[in-house]
């Protein structure tokens, strides 16, 4: 897909009709155990927020009965205007906390940009804008994404249409608007997701000439499960009296348990094979940590005979979105990648994480291990731990407070299996 206008169809909403709840298209209930991560509300309802019908439409019909606990913390709040600061763990449903705020208070009448939402990467950027199209889709609302490695003129010709929410990575937005074809006045709501990661050196500062085009009185709000330092100028610079959420009391999230396997470089790859014979696994991704180590690792997987696709940020733009998309799809079981997909990216049909290559830093490894066991579900993440590697493990456990446990000959796969799925192996085993 290229930087484009969603398309999008408006479904009529039923608003004369009473039962409007029983004529919703109701997604299949996913009955998977779920743990407190996401469970552990205080029975707030999605109506109590007095959010529009379409709305509410489209949130119960992407399968959202309930809100989560940074769904219930933050909706109301962004409701009301004031700048937040919001901190939750991986896969608990932060993407839903602002997107929701943000439709709710964007007036289709209004024929401008609205709001912005920003996020690191293109992949994240397109599912984001995938989510805000299916939460809107009664609503007579235009979604633009615009990243980089798509054609900039696509871009300038759909600004001249109409556009009310922009979901972008930051350079390709910034140059619209100093082209001045983005036009801001309008645009009172600022999201930063992975907020931590825009404002880090990786960035440049890119958001502090950014946030210059939008108009002095807006909102800011910045969203993430990890906030270093790197926030604190930003935040005292640009934001007013923001209203700080903090649901990561403990850090690591309770559905995903954490194994390392000691090993030397070169018997890594033999491991992988060993943890791919003995694993049950839906889908897994594989950190490597360079582009070039994605390369080698995927050609060796191969070698082994399993079959992978690999991904990372030096591969043409087509190619990514069409790796991104295949997986997503579940045309394949393994996915090599560099820390491209480390943030955001939302596969619920994940449930093995594998470092193939130790991260440096606690954010990393948290943000990594995080795509297992999204929203509450269960999953395993499988550390590969060099002699060179031993200490950083040892100091990011005391970081993130938790336990890497040495993996046990068999891994029980009620750690790491949905129910639904060790029935089916039962069966097949039976049959
Ligand atoms: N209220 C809800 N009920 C059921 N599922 C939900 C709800 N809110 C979000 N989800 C689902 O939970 C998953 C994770 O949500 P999301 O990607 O927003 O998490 P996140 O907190 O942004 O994670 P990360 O920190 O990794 O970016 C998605 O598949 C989403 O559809």
């Amino acid at each position: 897909m290229s930087g484009a206008e969603l398309q999008q169809q408006v479904v009529p909403a039923n608003n004369g009709d009473e039962n409007w709840k029983a004529a919703l298209n109701l997604p299949a209930k996913d009955r998977r155990f779920k743990t407190a991560d996401v469970t552990d509300t205080k029975g707030v309802e999605f109506e109590d927020f007095c959010l529009g019908r379409d709305l509410l439409m489209g949130i119960f019909e992407k399968g959202w009965e309930k809100p989560s606990p940074i769904q219930e913390a933050s909706i109301g709040v962004a409701l009301t205007g004031q700048d937040i600061l919001a901190r939750a763990k991986n896969g608990t449903g932060k993407t839903g906390a602002y997107c929701i705020p943000v439709i709710e208070k964007i007036q289709p009448s209004i024929k401008a940009i609205q709001a912005i939402v920003i996020v690191p990467t293109r992949e994240l950027a397109l599912q984001t804008s995938q989510i805000c199209v299916e939460l809107s889709k009664h609503i007579q609302l235009k979604v633009m994404v615009t990243t980089g490695g798509t054609d900039l003129r696509d871009d300038i010709m759909r600004l001249n249409g109409t556009v009310h929410l922009v979901i972008a990575t930051p350079g390709r937005i910034l140059d619209l608007m100093e082209k001045g074809v983005a036009k801001m006045e309008n645009c009172k709501t600022l999201v930063l997701d992975e907020a931590d990661k825009l404002l880090s050196q990786d960035f440049q500062g890119i958001l502090d000439r950014l946030i210059n085009f939008l108009p002095k009185e807006r909102q800011v709000m910045l969203y993430s499960a990890t906030f270093p330092h790197t926030v604190t100028s930003f935040m005292q610079k640009h934001m007013h009296k923001p209203y700080e959420i903090n649901l990561m009391e403990e850090l690591t999230l309770l559905g995903v348990t954490q194994y390392y396997a000691f090993v030397q470089e070169k018997q890594k790859v033999h491991c992988l094979n060993t943890l791919f014979r003995k694993l049950q696994i839906n889908q897994s991704i594989i950190f490597c940590n360079s582009t070039q180590r994605v390369e080698l690792l995927a050609k060796k997987i191969t070698e082994i005979g399993y079959s992978c696709y690999y991904i990372h940020s030096k591969m043409a733009q087509n190619h990514r979105n069409r790796v991104f998309h295949d997986f997503r799809q579940g045309n394949c079981r393994n996915l090599v990648c560099s820390d491209l997909l480390t943030r955001g990216i939302d596969i619920q049909a994940v449930n093995v994480v594998i470092n193939f290559d130790f991260p440096r830093n606690a954010e990393t490894y948290l943000h990594r291990i995080g795509r297992s066991g999204r929203f509450g579900h269960l999953g395993v993440a499988i550390n590969l731990i060099t002699y060179e590697d031993r200490h950083t493990l040892r100091r990011i456990e005391q970081e993130l407070r938790t336990r890497i446990e040495p993996i046990p000959k068999n891994v029980d796969p009620k750690l790491y299996v949905a129910d639904q799925q060790l029935v089916d192996a039962a069966d097949e085993t039976t049959a």
